[in-house]
């Protein structure tokens, strides 16, 4: 049974609003740093909204990801053959978390804690499918992140 008293990541970070701060805040400063622009040169103006969108569904918000822009098998095939390397999703990363401070998002160390976590399995998921013959034909259910760990290591195959 889910417990009622225990919120969301979703709502405890502010739901929607909050997310697409975030994600406006971030891709809005992509095109003037040096690693990340020439990889996102060609987003689409929607491209902040789709991930705020698909985040905000992994941390427990509405499925809009899944009913309105394909679900996560789509969200995966845009990184498909984009050959991402560590230091983009590094840099990504270390962006992300200065704009989650910069529009305020909770500091608490659970919730960071729980942010943190997603955005590393996130982004090294996204090298990963992005690499040369990666296989991505499996299922490939929205991934559900709540305040706990991972469970376990990532296992090729
Ligand atoms: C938790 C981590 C990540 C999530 C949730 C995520 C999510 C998404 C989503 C939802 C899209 C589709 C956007 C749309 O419909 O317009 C997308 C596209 C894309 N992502 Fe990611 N992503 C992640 C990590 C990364 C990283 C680390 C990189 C590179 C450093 C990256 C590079 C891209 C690129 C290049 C596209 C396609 C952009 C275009 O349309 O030209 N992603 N991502």
């Amino acid at each position: 049974m889910v417990d009622k008293s225990v919120p969301s990541l979703f709502e405890w970070m502010g739901g929607m609003p909050a997310l697409e701060r975030l994600f406006d805040t971030f891709y809005a400063r992509v095109p003037n740093d040096p690693i990340l622009a020439p990889v996102f040169a060609k987003m689409s103006p929607a491209h902040a909204k789709h991930v705020a969108a698909f985040v905000g569904e992994v941390f427990g918000g509405p499925r809009v990801y899944s009913e309105q822009f394909g679900g996560h098998p789509k969200m995966i095939l845009h990184h498909v053959g984009r050959a991402l390397t560590e230091e983009q999703r590094a840099q990504w990363m270390r962006l992300l978390l200065q704009c989650a401070d910069e529009i305020g998002a909770p500091s608490d160390p659970e919730f960071r804690s729980a942010f943190v976590a997603y955005i590393e399995w996130g982004t090294r998921l996204a090298v990963i499918n992005s690499q040369p013959g990666a296989d991505v034909s499996g299922e490939a259910p929205m991934p559900k992140w709540g305040w706990g760990e991972a469970k376990g290591p990532y296992i090729p195959g």
